[in-house]
């Protein structure tokens, strides 16, 4: 394991362009994968879980390659032809790409095996299972819903009309996924919205996608066997990682920064809301947009930040960046308190345990009630000097780096590797801006 350490850096200043979107990339591959003929993608999100999904992809049948200039051509053979795969599918760390492979298997006449790391294994399953059970897929795998697991594809998928239970883009996009090979129309329906690069992306690879915004919810319907043709994809930075130097530059004093290029969708926004609310000087210039995309440029300096509460229905837009939103916490004056975020005890870690605990390690006044979690910054600063447990989670890995260029003392992590799976070179790219970040041995 390669354990990493951050000290108290100075002024982080330049222009820093951060991978790809995650949740963009996976799509992109897999909806290249359908269609026919030649679709090209550049600015992929080469990390973990993306070549996860492109190996997964290749296994179905596509052909997915990645030319000397970092451009990925993808070509299918359209809907409902995919292949079943020869070996298990292992999806590393990745519940997009396990859940979202799962729609597409479940809308096949094919049957495969799904399986992933241990993060991924302890993760659950039945949100994405009882929805595509319903169209016409069996599942047969550990007690709870737990990978490994079988997938044995609908031989005629039936289209169906499902309310989300769970404010999930996964679980959305698994069944409109699934729906993509049924004859009629399949519609979900979410009470609260969720990102929505996949209806996006159908739309720009020629399915036709009806939303309404009704009093139940918003109302999400695919017409089934559309013809997708191979499409040019532009990949926008990603807003999830751009959040870790945003956060950065803002507790490290005379720190002035340029995000480029990041993807400013406002169902993936909620954080820069909320640390615009919290004082933090950030400013969005040179707006346009990229395959029906928003981007735009980010400059961050350093600021005074103040807590404030976090409305729990802002959740879904902010979702995986909590994390780091808990350290921009512990150096505001007061108490950040974040509601709604159960859904946090699900990902590659149970986050609100990882995090209280890490915070609490370094100083900080963390308090972890069963959906929500309440941080007070001081204006003493944070100690530091912990050693934190990754637990498999590339966020908390490069949240706690973050904390430590700020503490007093140094933070560690035990495992850097985990960070590749969403944004690999952070170290360098940080490094680059003028953060200390050292090799622990
Ligand atoms: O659809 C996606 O690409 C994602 C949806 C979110 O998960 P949920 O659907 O479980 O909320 C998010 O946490 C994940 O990082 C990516
Ligand atoms: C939750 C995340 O990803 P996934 O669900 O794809 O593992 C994340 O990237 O924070």
């Amino acid at each position: 394991m390669t354990s990493l350490s951050a000290s108290k850096s100075s002024a982080l200043t330049g222009t820093i362009k951060v991978p790809g979107d995650k949740s963009i990339s996976h799509r992109s591959l897999i909806l290249g994968g359908l269609a026919v003929g030649r679709t090209t993608v550049t600015g992929l999100l080469e990390g973990e879980d993306v070549l996860a999904t492109a190996a997964a992809m290749r296994a179905l049948g596509a052909s997915v390659k990645r030319h000397e200039d970092g451009t990925w051509e993808i070509h299918g053979r359209g809907i409902g032809t995919l292949d079943e795969p020869e070996d298990v599918l292992d999806l590393g760390n990745s519940g997009t790409a396990a859940r979202l492979l799962m729609g597409v298997v479940a809308g096949h006449p094919i049957s495969a095996i799904f399986t992933g790391d241990a993060s991924l294994r302890r993760r659950p399953m039945g949100r994405v299972i009882t929805p595509l059970g319903q169209i016409g897929a069996a599942f047969h795998g550990r007690a709870g819903g737990k990978l490994p697991l079988c997938v044995v594809g609908a031989r005629d998928p039936l289209p169906i009309r499902y309310t989300l239970p769970v404010a999930s883009a996964q679980v959305k996009s698994a069944i409109l996924l699934a729906g993509l090979n049924t004859a009629g129309e399949t519609t979900v329906i979410e009470p609260e919205k969720t990102r929505d690069h996949t209806e996006t992306m159908f739309r720009h690879f020629g399915a036709e996608v009806r939303v309404e915004d009704l009093p139940e919810g918003r109302v999400i319907s695919v017409t089934g066997q559309p013809e997708f043709h191979g499409r040019d994809v532009v990949v926008p930075a990603d807003p999830s990682s751009a959040a870790f130097p945003a956060v950065a530059a803002l507790i490290t004093p005379g720190s002035d920064i340029l995000l480029e290029a990041v993807g400013l969708n406002p169902l993936r926004f909620g954080v820069f809301e909320t640390l615009i609310e919290m004082g933090a000087d950030i400013e969005i210039t040179n707006r346009r947009e990229e395959a029906g995309e928003p981007v735009g440029d980010i400059r961050v300096r350093a600021s005074e930040l103040k807590g404030i509460e976090v409305p729990a229905e802002r959740a879904p837009s902010m979702i995986d960046e909590y994390p780091i939103l808990s350290v921009a916490a512990s150096f505001a004056e007061g108490a950040t308190v974040m509601r709604g975020v159960g859904e946090l005890r699900v990902k590659e870690s149970d986050r609100l345990g990882t995090m209280a605990r890490g915070l609490a390690k370094a100083g900080v006044r963390v308090e972890e009630g069963e959906d929500t979690l309440a941080v007070t910054g001081s204006s003493n600063g944070v100690a530091g000097d912990a050693l934190i447990e990754a637990d498999l989670d590339h966020r908390i890995a490069m949240s706690f780096l973050v904390l430590g260029m700020g503490a007093e003392s140094p933070v560690a992590i035990d495992d850097a590797r985990t960070i590749d799976t969403s944004f690999p070179d952070f170290a360098g790219l940080m490094r680059g801006a003028g953060a200390k970040i050292q090799e622990r041995t």
